[in-house]
């Protein structure tokens, strides 16, 4: 039997990381983002919500064809371009690198799997979202061998189906069962996404989120979800408060938001959100 909670500040408010009189841009988390091609605004989406949730450097690794789509469009976000797959690695080999996010507009490809597999060797925190998670369809063993440290992978319906060949159910208690049990296959910590969002650890602790308003549902929405996660990891906070916290940020940075919202909205309201939580 689980004991379902519902996700609340008071779980995790303590833990959110803040900047202190000796903070540098690395000491205070670096992200690093796989930045696809030629799908590049998911990307962007979440290494902007990244940034804005605190890490004191973002950057996103992207094709070398890509760089001037990348570098036009960001200031601050650093933009890593390779020519090829050595350079890529020796990108995830930095040791300043604090957490990795990858799948959001990375395409379902071979190279995506391997990179998510060195972004996992590292030992380093992983989000595995989108795209990165396609590449695993059907096979949470692969998945479950090369998990080493905190890992959060973030489906919605349609690839938490492909990756667990299940359809999430409707009926609450039937969908926090297999939540916690894909959690337990794949030993990562499963976040399915949805108008209530479910959390849950391989080691059984879970969270409902249930705060989310219906204008979430839009394009890129998600990506921003991921961002957010990577950073908080980045920072140090423990892995399941970290899902805990930047699902509700996100649904919070929505309400306050109101109508009218698109994805690229939702990272200029996190400030608000965090002065909020840390005030209190
Ligand atoms: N601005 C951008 O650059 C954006 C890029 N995106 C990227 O586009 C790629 C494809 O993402 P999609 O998620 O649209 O994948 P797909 O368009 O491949 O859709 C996945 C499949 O899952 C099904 N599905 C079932 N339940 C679903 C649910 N609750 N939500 C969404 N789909 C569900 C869909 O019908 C579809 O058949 C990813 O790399 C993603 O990161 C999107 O996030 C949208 C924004
Ligand atoms: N009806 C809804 N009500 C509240 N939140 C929703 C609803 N539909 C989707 N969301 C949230 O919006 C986000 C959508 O993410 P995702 O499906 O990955 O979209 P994308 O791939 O376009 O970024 C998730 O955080 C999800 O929980």
């Amino acid at each position: 039997m689980y004991d379902t909670q519902t996700n609340a500040p008071a779980l995790w408010q303590p833990l959110l990381p803040q900047p202190h009189a000796q903070s540098h841009k690395y000491s205070r988390g670096y992200v690093l983002i796989q930045g696809g091609y030629p799908v590049t605004g998911a990307a962007r989406l979440a290494a902007m919500a990244a940034a804005r949730c605190g890490a004191g450097m973002t950057a996103i690794a992207a094709p070398e064809v890509a760089l001037p789509i990348y570098a036009s469009a960001l200031l601050s976000v650093m933009v890593k371009p390779y020519a090829h797959a050595a350079e890529l690695q020796t990108l995830l080999e930095d040791t300043r690198v604090s957490s990795y996010l990858i799948g959001p507009g990375a395409g379902i490809s071979q190279d995506t799997r391997l990179t998510t597999l060195a972004m996992l060797a590292t030992g380093k925190p992983v989000v595995i979202d989108a795209d990165a998670l396609t590449t695993f369809a059907g096979q949470t063993d692969t998945l479950k061998q090369a998990i080493g440290a905190s890992c959060v992978i973030t489906p919605h319906e349609g690839e938490f189906k492909s990756v667990f060949g299940i359809s999430a159910a409707h009926d609450r208690p039937t969908r926090i069962t297999q939540v916690m049990t894909a959690a337990q296959a794949c030993g990562a910590i499963v976040l399915l996404k949805g108008a209530h969002t479910i959390i849950a650890t391989p080691e059984g602790r879970v969270l409902i989120n249930e705060q989310a308003p219906s204008t979430l549902a839009t394009a890129g929405a998600g990506d921003v979800l991921a961002g957010m996660i990577a950073s908080l990891l980045a920072q140090g906070m423990p892995a399941f408060e970290a899902c805990a916290a930047a699902t509700w940020m996100h649904a919070q940075a929505a309400r306050l938001f109101g109508v009218g919202l698109i994805a690229e909205d939702l990272p200029g309201m996190i400030p608000a959100v965090l002065q909020a939580l840390l005030k209190t």
